[in-house]
This record gives C-alpha cells, structure tokens and sequence, in this order.
C-alpha cells in the first residue's frame, strides 16, 4: 500500500511539473451601448487566452447570465471522453489507491452541478428547482447539489422514489429535510412539470445505466421528454440541467433513437463521457475538480483548466449572446434624502468605506472624462489616491492626451461605479495640478518599479513594440541600481478636481432609482450644499 502511495505521489509531483497549461479562453464583454433589435442575436466572434481567466458568461435565453464567478470557454476538439468502463476504473482508483471516499467526490460533484447552475441560471429568475435523484450515486450528486442550490438562494424541491438505506444517503436525506426542503413523490408531482418549476435537475442515471428505464424512472424520463413539446407549443419551459449524463441515454452512443431528453445543460463529472458528444445543448459543464494528475495521465484525459477558484468549467461552443437581454435588476435599500449627509463629502467617504467593507475590487477606481478644445469628450481610468474638503486627487503623466485636454479645458467629471451595492457616483468639477511637493511625495511611496515605469512611459504617445518598453525599463533598472532614490522626472504629478457637483445613484427595482444631486448655493453670504432628487 505504502509502495503504491508513494509511487503515485511521486508521478504526481513529475506530471505536475510537466503539466501543459492548457489555454484557456475567455469572451468579452463590452458596455452595451449598442442596442440590437429584439431579434438581432449574434454570438461574440472575440475570443483571447489569457493566462487565468476571470470573467463573466452570458447566455442566450433571457436572464440566463453568469454571475461573478469565473468560468472561461474550451475548445470542444481538444477534450477528451471516457467509456464506460474507463468511468467505472477511475471511479475505482479514486476510492481505491488514491485515497478519495465516496462521501467526498459525491460532495465536490453536486457542489460543481450547483455551481454550474448557478452561473448560468441566476435564482432572480430561475428560483423553483426539482431534483429528480435516481439510487445510485448520480442520485446522491442530486441531493448533494439540491442542498446547496438552497445556500445559493434557489428554492429546491426533491423527488427521490428509489432510496437507499446506507448511511451516506440517509444522511443527505436528513441534511435537506432539516432546511425543510420538500420531498414530492412521483405522485404528487404534476403532470405538466412546466407550471411549477423553473429548473429540472435530471440526476437520475450516471455512468452506470444499461437498458432501458424501469419504472418509476421511465415515466419521469417521459415528463422530462414531453417539455419539450410544450415548448414547441409556446409555452415556457423549465430548463432541464442533467448530471453527467442525460438521463436514458446510452453511456456512450448517447440518444440512440432520437427521442430522449434534450437537456439544456450538461454537467459532466471528473470528464466527459463519450454520449456527451451528443450533447447539443447550449451550456456544457465540466465538475468535479479533484482529478489527479496521475488518473489524467492513465486515461490520456485533456481537460480544460478551471479558472481561479471555480468548481466548474464551461467546455464546448459559447452560447450566443443576445446583449439586448442582458439585465440587473437592482434590489438595494432606499437612499431617501433624511439620511444623506449635509455635506457630500461626508457621503462619499461613507459609501466608500461601504465599498471597502464589501471588498470590492480597486473602490478608488474611477472614470476620468476630459475634454480638449475641440470640445470631444474622451474618458479612461484612474485611481483616486486622496480626497478631502479640497477635493479628489489622481496622478499621471503631464503629457498624456488627458493632460493636454485639461490644459485646454480644465474641468472634468469623475465616475466611481460600485457594482456590488448598486451605486454610482458622479464628481464634477475644475481641475489643476497638486503641488510639486505633493507629487514627490506619492511618487516615492509608489513600488520601484512602477517609479521606473512611470519615467519610462511616454504616456499617450506611439510605441513599436513592447520591448522597446521593456529594454528602456531595464537599462533604468540598472541605471538606479545602486541608488536608493529614483527620481520623479518632471512630466509626471497629480491632479485635483475640486467638486462643483455631486450625484449619488442607487439602483432600485424597476428602474425607478435613486438619485440625489449636491450643488452649491450662496445663502446668507454662506456656501452650502442644496440637495435635490432627480429623476432615474
Ligand atoms: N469519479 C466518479 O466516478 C464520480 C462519480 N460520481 C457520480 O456517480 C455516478 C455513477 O454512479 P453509479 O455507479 O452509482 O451509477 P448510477 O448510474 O448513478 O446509478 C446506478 C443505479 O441505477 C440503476 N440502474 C441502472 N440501469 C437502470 C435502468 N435501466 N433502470 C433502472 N435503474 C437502473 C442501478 O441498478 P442495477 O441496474 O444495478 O440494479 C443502480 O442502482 C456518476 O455518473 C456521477 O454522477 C460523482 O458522485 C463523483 C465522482
Ligand atoms: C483600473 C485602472 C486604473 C488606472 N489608473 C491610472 C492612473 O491612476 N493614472 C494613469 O495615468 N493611468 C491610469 N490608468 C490607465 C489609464 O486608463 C489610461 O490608459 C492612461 O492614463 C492614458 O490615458 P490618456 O491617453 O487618455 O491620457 C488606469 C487604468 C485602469 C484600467
Ligand atoms: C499608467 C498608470 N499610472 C498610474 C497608475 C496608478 O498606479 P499607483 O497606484 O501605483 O499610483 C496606474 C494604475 O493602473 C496606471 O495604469
Ligand atoms: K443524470
């Protein structure tokens, strides 16, 4: 045992060092100012590896859209597929010589189906769920992932006709009926799944099934089939999002005759089985991401990376994005004029700390709009690096295209976008420069190398490639080696806006938001801030 322990770890360490990175590829998106008509559906033609994708998916129904989880797109030709037998054989190393138990791979398996789910089908509109768990183990990643479809704010149903009595199942059972999740027979459910729920989890039969159906898994089988008349129909349809295997199809020819379900979503677990070639659904998912390099290496598997953190991975072709489709909408608590603060000062600072404290990413970054002369308006980021009663304070290159702009014209508006807590705010007002001082002071306590950078950055301007960047950076490098100082060079410093106007935006429900505008008032010879609402 020791021996087999210790050779497989030994593989792992050499395959792990090995390891191609596979590429990973995401899809962008864009602001969308651009307004299709309604039938105007196109798929996003952009796709770039990059090396750790981090970014959100969209779909083509009508909010079906990816939450913030990361999820990246693979090519389908580049994965492999597993038999049947070579399923059941990993199954059996995983829970022999590698040490899994089955309580372990059933947990991350319903985990990675819940979070499939859940970045594509957001619980705003996809709430009501019911799983359908057969009595083996794809059953068991049914419950696992009904239990947390419930944490993830999903009210999910449960039909569970042929129960085990081992442990492991008992305990799934009690774990969901302590959340209260109800238990439907085959009778109580209704004949027409469609009225009553928005996703069909199909955890029915895994890699396991042979044959054909045995009741009551037949009839299930056949409610699942006749959506898809309804459908045909015009009536809407709950999506059906199968575990690893669309239920009644062959393990590996797939819907032999043509007349099976047609999920909407496929979850594959550990890999792909060879049916899921068949699959023509619009969302492909691979979970279960406990695959040890030593089992890829066995059975010559070719997975995609999960990005990040994430429990699954999008594989096979991007849905098409209808982007008229694509909408929040906001729920936040009222922004009613008792509460705000007299001076907007004070209230930037508190949604700012509130920012903070939600941990969202870079708080301080902040839209920077300019004009020049010409009066044409260009906008780009930057961080805001103070503020106080004088006002909001960024650093850049004082001969960039914004800083010729604001020679030209010094005013400018400043846009913070919190997209967390559904918030934006608005900053008018005049620039001019901070002091030289002041400039020298934040460039020092920058890194060393964005110093370097800064000085070696002709901001705006064109450059042949990236090396010549890259060599200039490293011939400064050595320049300043043995100094402790690096200086700022006079082209870079900061500016300061100082506000003239506010707005506080918080999305509500229907488009019906919240806006209050600060603007200053001379009242008795005393400036003060009048605070109007405006409408959304
Ligand atoms: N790495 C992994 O491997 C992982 C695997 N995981 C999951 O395990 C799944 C495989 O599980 P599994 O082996 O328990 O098989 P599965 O298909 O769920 O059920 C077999 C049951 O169905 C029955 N049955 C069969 N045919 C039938 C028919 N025609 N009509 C009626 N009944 C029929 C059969 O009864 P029998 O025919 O033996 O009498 C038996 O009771 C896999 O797909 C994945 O979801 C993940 O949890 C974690 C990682
Ligand atoms: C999140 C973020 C923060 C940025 N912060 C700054 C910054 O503080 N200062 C800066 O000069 N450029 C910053 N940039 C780069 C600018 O957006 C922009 O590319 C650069 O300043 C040139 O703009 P210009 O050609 O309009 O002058 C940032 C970019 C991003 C995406
Ligand atoms: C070109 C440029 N300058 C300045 C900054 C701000 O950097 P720092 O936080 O080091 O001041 C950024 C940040 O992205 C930047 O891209
Ligand atoms: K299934």
């Amino acid at each position: 045992m020791r021996g087999v322990l210790g050779k497989s770890r030994k593989m792992i360490c050499s395959l792990l060092s090995q390891a191609p990175v596979s590429p990973a590829y995401y899809y962008r998106s864009s602001p969308s100012i651009y307004k299709p008509k309604p039938s105007n559906r196109f798929s996003w033609g952009f796709l770039a590896p990059i090396p750790s994708p981090a970014i959100r998916v969209f779909c083509s129904k009508p909010g079906e859209v990816g939450g913030l989880m990361a999820s990246s797109v693979q090519n389908q030709g580049s994965i492999s597929y597993l038999t049947q037998r070579e399923a059941a054989e990993v199954d059996e190393t995983l829970m022999g010589p590698l040490g899994f138990s089955v309580d372990q791979l059933m947990e991350l398996a319903g985990l990675s189906v819940a979070t499939s789910i859940a970045e594509v089908y957001k619980p705003s509109e996809y709430n009501r769920i019911l799983a359908i768990c057969g009595p083996g183990n794809n059953g068991g990643d049914g419950l696992v992932a009904a239990r947390h479809l419930y944490h993830f704010g999903y009210k999910p149903f449960v039909c569970y006709p042929k129960r085990t009595q081992k442990p492991l199942y008992s305990g799934l059972v009690t774990q969901l009926e302590s959340l209260s999740i109800p238990f439907l027979s085959v009778d109580e459910l209704p004949m027409d799944l469609s009225k009553d729920f928005d996703i069909l989890v199909d955890a029915m039969f895994g890699f396991s099934f042979h044959g054909a159906p045995r009741p009551p898994f037949d009839d299930l089988i056949k409610k699942l089939i006749n959506l898809h008349y309804y459908e045909q129909a015009q009536r809407k349809s709950p999506v059906i999002v199968s575990v690893d295997i669309p239920s009644g199809w062959h393990v590996e020819e797939g819907d032999v005759g043509g007349d099976g379900i047609k999920p909407d979503m496929l979850v594959s677990l550990t890999a792909p089985k060879l049916c899921a070639k068949k699959f023509s659904g619009p969302h492909h998912f691979l979970g279960g991401r406990f695959v040890p390099p030593a089992i890829a290496e066995k059975y010559k598997l070719q997975l995609p990376q999960y990005p990040g953190m994430s429990m699954c991975v999008r594989i096979g072709k991007p849905p098409q994005i209808d982007i008229s489709a694509l909408r929040e909408n906001y729920i936040s608590p009222e922004f009613l004029e008792e509460q705000v603060e007299a001076d907007p000062l004070d209230q930037f600072r508190k949604w700012f700390d509130d920012a903070m404290a939600a941990n969202l990413k870079e708080p301080n970054a902040m839209a920077l709009s300019t004009t020049g002369k010409d009066g044409k308006p260009s906008s780009r980021m930057v961080l805001l690096k103070g503020v106080d009663k004088d006002g909001f304070v960024w650093f850049t290159n004082y001969e960039s295209q914004k800083a010729r702009q604001l020679s030209e014209n010094p005013h400018a508006a400043l846009l913070f976008y919190w997209d967390g807590l559904n918030r934006q705010v608005r900053v008018e007002g005049s620039v001019e420069k901070v002091s030289d001082e002041e400039s020298e002071q934040y460039f020092h306590s920058r890194p060393r190398g964005s110093q370097l950078g800064a000085i070696v950055s002709k901001q705006s301007t064109v450059v042949p490639g990236r090396h010549v960047l890259h060599q200039q950076y490293k011939e400064l490098e050595e320049k300043y080696s043995k100094e402790s100082l690096i200086p700022k060079p006079k082209y870079w410093g900061g500016y300061r806006l100082k506000p003239e106007r506010f707005e506080f935006w918080q999305g509500q429900p229907s488009r019906l938001h919240d806006r209050l505008e600060y603007s200053p008032q001379e009242t008795d010879g005393k400036r003060v801030w009048k605070i109007v609402r405006l409408a959304p």
